[in-house]
């Protein structure tokens, strides 16, 4: 499909000369409004993105509740990190960019470009969103709930389609910024693209191959080392980005237990309909290509020696249903350092601390990372040296806060993170020496 953006890019400019020059007061109430439009509209939204991509709807109604929360963090966060402030002869204040497109994922459509729109319209810029072609209802839910709001016409404009209208939004000349929450492959399509326009924002949340450490040898609790494992690994069937997908195991007499439980927990885990009463754990994928690409990933590690503790398979409540998988991949060279989104985990053993978070960091990503140990001198030894922007101790990878900054290191992010630091990336700093009346 061919789109010429240009009416959206000058509604959208139109748009900003009088919402960047609105009080912050005012857009706060606005934002505010919307909030509670949300809260009205909290079941109904959650069960369009049940629908949708399959996410159960206790998940589903967690998402919203999340959206609903960005509102209150955004504000706390921009009254934090843009505030005024005065240094040296200079006092210092933060403008908006201007016209920002926001391209958001599937496995979070409401809550994750909703933590890119929420805090870019407050710091006084314009938005163009391009949902996911995969959750374009979500989006839809979406912009009919601001549509209850005062937002200027022209602030917060929807587009819908695939890469190729992405594409063509990217590289108009009229964008002024890019807030973008996806893969590692498209991330660094748009970080070379913009490569010749430095002075245009870019914010690129992407995957990881996030690894969680196992010290078996100090670990009473090895069902809840289990539990943490599997919600690390497992939630939203594998389908958000700090999920863990390498399982680094420290060897001792109780590791074979460990594997014991695991195994257990996880083929007990319930699977079923996103609406099914009871909830289960885990949906169908977003789409069935999404559950083929899990099960090709697991026939290509088969291939190269991995061994099956728990095979991934398809089921026959749906083509986008596959159960969890986990296999055993110690030893194997060659490894790709890929991120299978979805319920699939590899499993290396180690033999101590100091080899598990070499192998740790043997990635090109840095999002997520954690260790499950009873020891805080080898949960600090750890802290030092693992290389992510997340590092849990007895967590789970997931479930990241929206009120701390949230973001990975090489490939990724561009050190841009999101969640409480988005204020960074929707406004930049003006230094002034005032000298009048
Ligand atoms: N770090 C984070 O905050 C975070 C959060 C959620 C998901 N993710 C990552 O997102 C991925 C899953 O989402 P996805 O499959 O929707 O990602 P994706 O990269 O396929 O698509 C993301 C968005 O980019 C658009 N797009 C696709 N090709 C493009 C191109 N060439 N130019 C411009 N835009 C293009 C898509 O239409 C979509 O709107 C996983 O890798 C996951 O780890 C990261
Ligand atoms: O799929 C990726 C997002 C996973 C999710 N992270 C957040 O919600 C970050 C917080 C925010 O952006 O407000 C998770 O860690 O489960």
């Amino acid at each position: 499909m061919t789109i010429d953006p240009t009416p959206l890019f000058s509604n959208a400019r139109k748009a900003f000369q009088a919402w960047s020059m609105t009080a912050f007061e005012e857009r706060c109430a606005i934002l505010r409004q919307y909030a509670s439009a949300l809260e009205s509209a909290k079941q109904s939204l959650a069960e369009t993105i049940a629908r949708e991509i399959g996410k159960p709807l206790p998940e589903s109604l967690g998402e919203v509740g999340a959206m609903i929360g960005k509102v209150e963090i955004s504000i706390h966060a921009y009254e934090q990190r843009c505030a005024e402030f005065t240094g040296g002869p200079s006092v210092t204040r933060f403008r908006p960019h201007g016209v920002l497109v926001v391209l958001g994922p599937y496995n979070f459509p409401g809550h994750l470009p909703n933590g890119h729109i929420v805090p870019a319209l407050l710091a006084g810029n314009t938005v163009i969103f391009k949902p996911s072609e995969y959750a374009p209802k979500t989006a839809e839910a979406m912009l009919a709930i601001w549509r209850e709001t005062p937002l200027p016409k022209g602030a917060l404009q929807l587009i819908q389609g695939g890469p190729e209208v992405a594409k063509t939004l990217t590289a108009h000349p009229e964008v002024d910024g890019v807030l973008f929450t996806g893969s590692a492959r498209t991330g660094k399509l748009l970080a070379r693209q913009f490569a010749e326009t430095p002075g245009k924002v870019l914010a690129l949340e992407m995957g990881g191959n996030n690894p969680l450490i196992v010290d078996t040898p100090n670990i009473a609790d090895l069902e809840q080392a289990a539990k943490t494992t599997v919600e690390s690994a497992f939630i939203s069937a594998g389908q958000r980005c700090t999920c863990a997908r390498r399982l680094i195991v420290i060897n001792s007499e109780k590791a074979s237990d460990f594997f014991d439980t695991l195994v257990l927990q996880a083929s007990g885990l319930s699977i079923g309909d996103p609406f099914a009463d009871p909830p289960p754990f885990m949906g169908p994928l977003a789409h069935p290509t999404f559950a083929e690409a899990v099960l090709t990933a697991q026939a290509d590690l088969l291939k190269a020696g991995a061994t099956p503790l728990l095979p991934a398979k398809a089921l026959d409540l749906g083509k986008a249903y596959v159960s969890p998988g986990i296999l055993e991949v110690t030893g194997l060279t060659n490894l790709p350092d890929e991120e299978v989104f979805g319920p699939l985990l590899q499993v290396i053993r180690v033999n101590g601390l100091d080899d598990a978070i070499r192998i740790a960091n043997q990635t090109r990503y840095g999002l997520a990372s954690g260790i499950l140990t009873d020891s805080r001198d080898r949960y600090q030894h750890a802290y030092q040296r693992l290389r992510a922007g997340i590092i849990n101790w007895n967590a789970p990878l997931t479930g990241a806060s929206s009120a701390a900054p949230f973001g990975g290191i090489g490939d990724s992010g561009n050190l841009r993170p999101s969640a409480f630091f988005a204020a960074d990336y929707c406004a930049y700093p003006v230094a002034s020496i005032e000298r009048g009346e």
